[in-house]
Order: C-alpha cells, then structure tokens, then sequence
C-alpha cells in the first residue's frame, strides 16, 4: 500500500493584536506567523479496513476523537466519500516533537499534514486554497499551517497574505512541560479586561485592521532587518497571560539578561522565544538559560525561522 511521510513545522507569532468582537464568537485579529523548524512527523498509509486509525509516541496528546489528527481525517471522510470508499482507510502514526498546548501551533500543523496526506492518497488533486478552505473548518491556525512560511493573518487568523520572512534567523524557545493555558481561557479572559475598549466603529476597524499590513514589522521584514522585528514583535495575550502564569514572565525577564534581539511569548503561550542574530548566539542563550533555570521541567530548543509549511518527505 502506497504511504507518506510528512513534516509538520511548529509555527510561533511574531505578531498579534486582538482587533475586536466577531459575531461568531472569535475575535478579529492581525497576526504575522512564522513557521519554525521544531516539527512533528507524520506517517500516513492506506489499510483495508475502512477506519482511520491513530499511533502515537507521546502520553500528552489524546487519543480519542477529539484529536485534530481524527477531526482532520474525519472530515476527508464526510467530504469525500466516495474516495473513502474506493481507498478504504487511513492509519496514521505521529511522532510528537513539538510541546502540547505550548501556544506553537502543535495540533493544528498536525491537522494540517493530514488533510496533505490524505490529499495525496487518493488522488484528489486538491489545489493549496481548497485545502486551506478545509483546514479553516477545523480550526483557525490551520489554513496557515498549510503553506507556512511567514504570513499576515487577519480574521479568525485564517486569512493569509504571504511574505517573504527573514533569512537565518534562529530562536531559542522555552517551554514548562507542566504549564499548559487554554486558548479559550486566554481569549475569554482577554476579552472581559479588555473587551470595552475594543473599537466598534466599522471605519476604525477597517483601519486598524489595514494597519498591520503597512505597519513597522512587516517593512522590517521585508528589509531583512531582524533587529528592528525583534523591536516591534508584540502580543496581546500577554497581558493575560503573563499576570496568570508568573513563570512565564520570568522566562522573558531571564532571556531579556543575554545577547538577544527580543523575546515574546507566542500564541496563547505559555511558550517563550527570543529572537538572535545567529545560531552560535542561540546556543550560547540556551546554555546560560539552562544554567540559569536547572529545572528539568523546563524545555530549550534551539531551531531556526523556515519558509515552508507541510512538506512531503517520501
Ligand atoms: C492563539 C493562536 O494560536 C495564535 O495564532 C490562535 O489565535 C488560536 O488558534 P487555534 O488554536 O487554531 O484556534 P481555534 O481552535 O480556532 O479556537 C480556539 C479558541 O480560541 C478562541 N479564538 C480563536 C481564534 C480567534 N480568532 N478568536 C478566538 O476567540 C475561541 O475561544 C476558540 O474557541
Ligand atoms: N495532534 C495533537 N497534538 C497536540 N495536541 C492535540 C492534538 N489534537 C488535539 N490536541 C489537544 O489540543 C490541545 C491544544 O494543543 P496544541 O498543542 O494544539 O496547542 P497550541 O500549540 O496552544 O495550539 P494553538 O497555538 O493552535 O492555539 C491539547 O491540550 C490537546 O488536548
């Protein structure tokens, strides 16, 4: 039976600003997302069984329906049965690298590697905005994880304008493996400290949400100018997140000592990363991290800013 191997990258936010209300119940948001080389592998086949089955090496992620790896399949299922049918069913093995609820994306990419393989399993030929178009109906991060790379993100965070991202640049990003935060809790909670300065005339949200395209970061991007992106990244759910979980403002606090650019919680958090100017710079970073906070719960990787999404290995 034919399989494939996919990576699925990680991604972290260099950007987020929380725009408004939208009536579905999300928020408006102007993002700028960046995918990384910390990555998941994902292992997908055709059985003759007619089920979708899930393997997994990690104890953190479950393995119940409530998977994004089963959601991403069954959702192939019920758009495509007749291929469901033809085809039979899919087993698929994620090897689990990226931390779980860490604010980098970590389901969604699988998610996202799932509706490629299926894609190319049987046959559909679908092009990257059909996928897209699919990867929205599971969640908002999705769509992005797709293509990767560096991306503009407005909407729900499912509308994508791409970039070109900065070249060799390296993170060092740190993870409590004990701390994880819900990204409902931290939008909810952005929301009822926050929601009454949120700008509900339309013409001043057009405004702001266009702001972001001319805005600092992204010529700073364009310029390849790592520094002054370091100087404007920025995160709204920090503000919620930071008093909630001392630990992790403690994390940026340690960063901010060494010879970084800048650091920034990503997402919903509790993932901390900090921005340098070259890999031998990254590790130094790490070590003195890790001197700094011998705590074995703590996680350091050193991985690099990438330009690509899913990528089909073999
Ligand atoms: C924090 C980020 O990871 C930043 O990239 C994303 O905004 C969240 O993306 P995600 O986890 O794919 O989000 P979803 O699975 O679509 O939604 C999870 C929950 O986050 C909140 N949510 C998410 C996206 C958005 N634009 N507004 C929201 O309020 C909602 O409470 C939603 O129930
Ligand atoms: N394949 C998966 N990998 C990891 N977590 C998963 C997966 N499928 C479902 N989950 C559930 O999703 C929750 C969020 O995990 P995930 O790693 O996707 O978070 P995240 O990185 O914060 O996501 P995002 O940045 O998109 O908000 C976990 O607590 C876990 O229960």
């Amino acid at each position: 039976m034919r399989s494939y191997t996919l990576i699925a990258p990680a991604k972290i936010n260099l950007y987020l600003e929380i725009i408004g209300d939208r009536d579905d119940g999300y928020h408006e948001l102007a993002m700028i997302l960046q995918s990384i080389e910390l990555a998941d592998q994902i292992e997908i086949e055709s059985n003759d069984v007619q089920l979708i089955r899930l393997r997994c090496d990690s104890k953190e992620v479950p393995m119940d329906r409530s998977n994004l790896v089963y959601r991403a399949a069954d959702l192939m299922v019920s758009e495509f049965p007749d291929s469901f049918a033809t085809y039979g069913g899919v087993d698929i093995t994620l090897h689990k690298r990226i931390p779980v609820a860490a604010g980098l994306a970590g389901g969604s990419t699988d998610a996202a590697a799932v509706l490629v393989g299926i894609d190319l399993l049987w046959k559909l030929g679908l092009t990257r905005s059909e996928l897209e178009e699919l990867a929205a109906k599971l969640g908002s991060d999705i769509p992005f994880c797709i293509g990767g790379g560096t991306a503009i993100a407005t909407g729900r965070g499912e509308k994508l304008s791409e970039l070109l991202g900065l070249n060799n640049t390296y993170i060092v990003l740190a993870k409590y493996r004990s701390l994880e935060v819900s990204t409902p809790w931290a939008y909810k909670t952005y929301r009822s400290l926050y929601g009454d300065a949120y700008i509900k005339d339309i013409e001043n949200l057009t405004a702001r949400k266009n702001a972001v395209h001319s805005g600092d970061i992204v010529k700073a991007i364009s310029n390849q100018h790592a520094s002054q992106v370091a100087e404007k990244m920025h995160n709204d759910l920090e503000k919620v997140v930071l008093p909630e979980y001392p630990q992790v403002l403690k994390l940026k606090e340690s960063f901010a000592k060494y010879d970084i650019l800048g650091t920034m919680m990503s997402g919903s958090g509790p993932s901390v990363f900090a921005l340098c100017e070259s890999k031998d710079k990254a590790e130094e970073v790490k070590i003195n991290i890790r001197n700094e906070i011998p705590d074995p719960d703590l996680e350091i990787f050193v991985t690099k800013l990438i330009n690509h999404g899913i990528q089909v290995v073999s």
